[in-house]
C-alpha cells in the first residue's frame, strides 16, 4: 500500500485528484463491502447505480436548475430507487446471483448508451456544475478530497451502528453462512438483503454525483461493468468481512491505475487480477489488519479488545431466566403429502401431537422423519393435507412466521455461524424471542447476558467469547441447544441430537431435554438410538415409507411387530 502510494505520488501530476477519485471509488464500494463481504451477496452492478447518480445530478442540476445540494441528495435517492425496482434480483442465490446482477449491469450500460433520450446523448452530458454547500462553491479537488472523506466517514459510523453491530449484525453473518438457519429462527433475511442494497445503491448514487460535479462531465460509458468488478475486487482487496476495508481496496484500485502510467493503462486490470491473487493467497482477511493482528502488536488497551467491567445490565434480567407462561404448541397433522418427483417421503400422513408431549420419531433411513419436521417447522412446504401448530393453521406460513409462533429446532448436521462467536450463535435466539414480541425491547448487554445464561444452563459457562473452531462435536451439539433454549420455545423439533455423542455426553443430552421439556414445551426429537428414546420419550410416532406405522406410548410402540419389522428386519 505504501509502494503504491509513493509510486502513485511520483507518476502523478495531480496526486490529490487522484486521492479524490479513490475517495469517489470508496464510497461506492463501502455499501458494497457490507453487501458483498459482510453479507456474501456478490453483486456485479454497483457501477451502474453511480452511472445513475451521476446523471441525475448532471440532469437536474444542469438541465432544471435544481440546486446542486438538493440535487446530490436525489442523486442517492434516485440509485436507491433504482434498486428498490431491481431487489428481486436478490431471491437468487450464490453465484447465479452475480451472474444476474453482471446481466443487469450491462442492461443498464446498453440502455444509457443507445439513447438519444439522455440530454448529451451517446457524447455525455457536458458542462455540469459543481457542487456548491450553502455558500460555498466547491472548485478544487482538496475541498471534493475533504467532502469524500466526510462523506465516507459518516457512511462508515452510520452503516457500523445500523448493521453492524447486535442482532443486525449477526443476522447479516446468517444471511452470509445459512439463510434458511436465519428463517428457522424468525428473521427473513430479504427483507434485510434489500434493505442493505437499497443503502450500498444509495451510497454510490451520492458517489456518481460528486463524480459528476467534481469533473462536470459524464458518458455513458463512464461506469461500466469493468467498473463493478474492480469495486467488488476493491472489497475483497481490503477485507471483505470489514465495512472499511472496501475503503482500502477502493484507494489501491486507484492508485494502481496511476502506477501503470498512462501508456500501460490498458493493463489496469491485469494487475488489478495479480493484486487480488496475492492478496487472497497472502491477507485472506484482507491487507487492513485485524483486531487479532492488532492486539497481537499493541497493549491491549490500544486494540479495542479492554475487559469490561461488569456492570448490572449485564446480567440477564429475572424475567428472563424464569420460564414465561406461554403455553405449549401442539401439532396436527391432517393427510400430509411430501413428494419428490414420483417418491412421497412422507405419504397421506395423519397424527397429531399433544401439547406438553415428549414425542420420538422412529423408523428405518429414508421414513421421511427429517421430512416430517422440515414440513413442521415450514422449511418444506407439504405438497398437499394441512398442518396445525396450536389451533392455528401453518401449511401456508413462512418457516420464519411459524419459528415466531415458538418452533426451535437443531438439525441433522450441526448449523451453528462460524465466524461469530459461542455467545452470538446462543445469542440468535435470544433475537427470535424478542422478534415473537414476547420481550418488546432488550439490549444488546441483556441478550448477551441471557445468552451466557442458556450457555451456563448446558455447561458451557463462561465460553461466551470463544470461536466454534474450539469446541468439540458434542459441545457444538450444546451449543445448538443453548440456542432453542435462549429462545424459550413452545415447541422443539431435535433431529438426531445423540448421534455421534458419547454414552456421557448422550445422558447429558438427554437431562437437558428433560429438563427443556419440564420447563413446558412440546418436544419432537427423531433419534435412531432407540435405547436413547426409551429412556427418553414418553411417546413414539414410528414411521415407515413416510407412512405412519404406529403411535402410542414408547414401550408398546417398540414392541409392536410391525416396527420390529421395519426397523430391525425381523419380526418379533
Ligand atoms: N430434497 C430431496 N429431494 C429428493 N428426495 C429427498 C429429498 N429429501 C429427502 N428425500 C428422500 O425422501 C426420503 C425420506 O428422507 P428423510 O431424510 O426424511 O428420511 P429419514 O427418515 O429422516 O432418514 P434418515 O434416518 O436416514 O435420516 C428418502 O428416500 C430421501 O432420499
Amino acid at each position: 500500500m505504501g509502494a503504491f502510494v509513493v509510486v502513485g505520488w511520483y507518476q502523478s501530476s495531480n496526486f490529490v485528484d487522484l486521492l479524490m477519485l479513490a475517495a469517489i471509488w470508496a464510497i461506492a464500494a463501502v455499501g458494497l463491502g457490507l453487501l458483498m463481504g459482510m453479507a456474501g451477496q456478490v453483486s456485479l452492478c454497483q457501477a451502474s447505480f453511480m452511472l445513475v447518480g451521476a446523471y441525475a445530478y448532471g440532469v437536474l442540476t444542469r438541465e432544471h436548475g435544481v440546486p446542486t445540494e438538493v440535487a446530490l441528495v436525489a442523486a442517492g435517492l434516485a440509485s436507491a430507487l433504482l434498486a428498490v425496482l431491481l431487489s428481486p434480483v436478490l431471491r437468487i442465490r450464490g453465484f447465479m446471483l452475480a451472474l444476474a446482477t453482471m446481466a443487469l449491469s450491462l442492461l443498464i450500460t446498453r440502455a444509457f448508451g443507445t439513447g438519444s433520450w439522455l440530454p448529451g446523448g451517446n457524447v455525455g452530458l457536458g458542462s455540469i456544475p459543481p457542487l456548491s454547500l450553502g455558500p460555498l462553491t466547491l472548485e478544487t479537488e482538496v475541498q471534493y478530497l475533504v467532502l469524500c472523506v466526510v462523506v465516507l466517514a459518516a457512511s462508515v459510523v452510520a452503516l457500523r451502528r445500523v448493521f453492524g453491530a447486535g442482532p443486525t449484525r449477526r443476522a447479516i453473518q446468517l444471511i452470509h453462512h445459512d439463510e434458511a438457519l436465519l428463517s428457522a429462527f424468525g428473521r427473513d433475511g430479504f427483507a434485510l438483503k434489500r434493505s442493505i442494497f437499497w443503502v450500498a445503491a444509495a451510497l454510490a448514487g451520492v458517489a456518481g454525483a460528486i463524480y459528476a460535479g467534481s469533473v462536470s462531465f459524464v458518458a455513458p460509458n463512464d461506469f461500466g461493468l469493468a467498473d463493478s468488478f474492480a469495486l467488488a475486487l476493491a472489497v475483497v482487496i481490503g477485507g471483505a468481512t470489514r465495512i472499511s476495508g472496501a475503503i482500502v481496496g477502493a484507494v489501491i484500485y486507484e492508485l494502481s491505475f496511476t502506477t501503470l502510467g498512462p501508456e500501460l493503462a490498458d493493463y489496469r486490470y491485469v494487475l488489478l487480477g495479480v493484486i487480488v491473487i496475492v492478496v487472497v493467497h497472502l491477507f485472506p482477511e484482507g491487507v487492513l489488519p485485524t483486531r487479532a493482528d492488532l492486539g497481537s502488536l499493541v497493549p491491549q488497551r490500544w486494540a479495542g479488545a479492554r475487559p469490561r467491567r461488569e456492570r448490572a445490565s449485564d446480567r440477564p434480567s429475572p424475567a428472563l431466566v424464569e420460564p414465561d407462561d406461554s403455553e405449549p404448541l401442539g401439532v396436527r397433522i391432517e393427510h400430509v403429502t411430501k413428494a419428490y418427483g414420483a417418491l412421497r417421503a412422507v405419504d397421506g400422513l395423519d397424527v397429531a401431537i399433544r401439547p406438553g408431549a415428549l414425542v420420538a420419531l422412529v423408523g428405518p433411513n429414508g421414513a421421511g422423519k427429517t421430512t416430517l419436521l422440515d414440513l413442521i417447522a415450514g422449511e418444506q412446504a407439504a405438497s398437499s393435507g394441512r398442518l396445525w401448530l396450536g389451533d392455528r393453521d401453518v401449511t401456508t406460513l413462512a418457516a420464519s412466521a411459524r419459528a415466531r409462533l415458538g418452533v426451535a429446532r437443531t438439525y441433522q448436521r450441526i448449523r451453528l455461524v462460524p465466524s461469530l462467536s459461542l455467545r452470538d450463535n446462543v445469542a440468535v435466539g435470544v433475537d427470535k424471542l424478542v422478534l415473537e414480541d414476547r420481550l418488546p425491547r432488550l439490549a444488546e448487554r441483556q441478550r448477551a447476558a441471557h445468552a451466557d445464561a442458556a450457555l451456563a444452563a448446558v455447561g458451557l459457562a463462561g465460553r461466551g467469547e470463544e470461536p466454534i473452531s474450539t469446541l468439540t462435536f458434542g459441545e457444538r451439539r450444546l451449543v445448538e441447544v443453548a440456542r432453542v433454549l435462549a429462545s424459550r420455545p413452545r415447541l422443539v423439533l431435535l433431529d438426531e441430537p445423540a448421534s455421534g455423542l458419547s454414552v456421557a455426553e448422550a445422558e447429558h443430552f438427554a437431562t437437558l431435554v428433560r429438563r427443556m421439556h419440564a420447563g413446558g414445551c412440546t418436544v419432537v426429537l427423531v433419534e435412531h438410538d432407540l435405547a436413547f428414546v426409551r429412556a427418553l420419550a414418553e411417546e413414539v410416532v414410528a414411521l415407515d415409507g413416510g407412512r405412519l406405522l404406529a403411535h402410542g406410548p414408547t414401550a408398546e410402540v417398540l414392541a409392536t411387530p410391525a416396527f420390529q419389522e421395519a426397523y430391525v428386519g425381523v419380526a418379533a
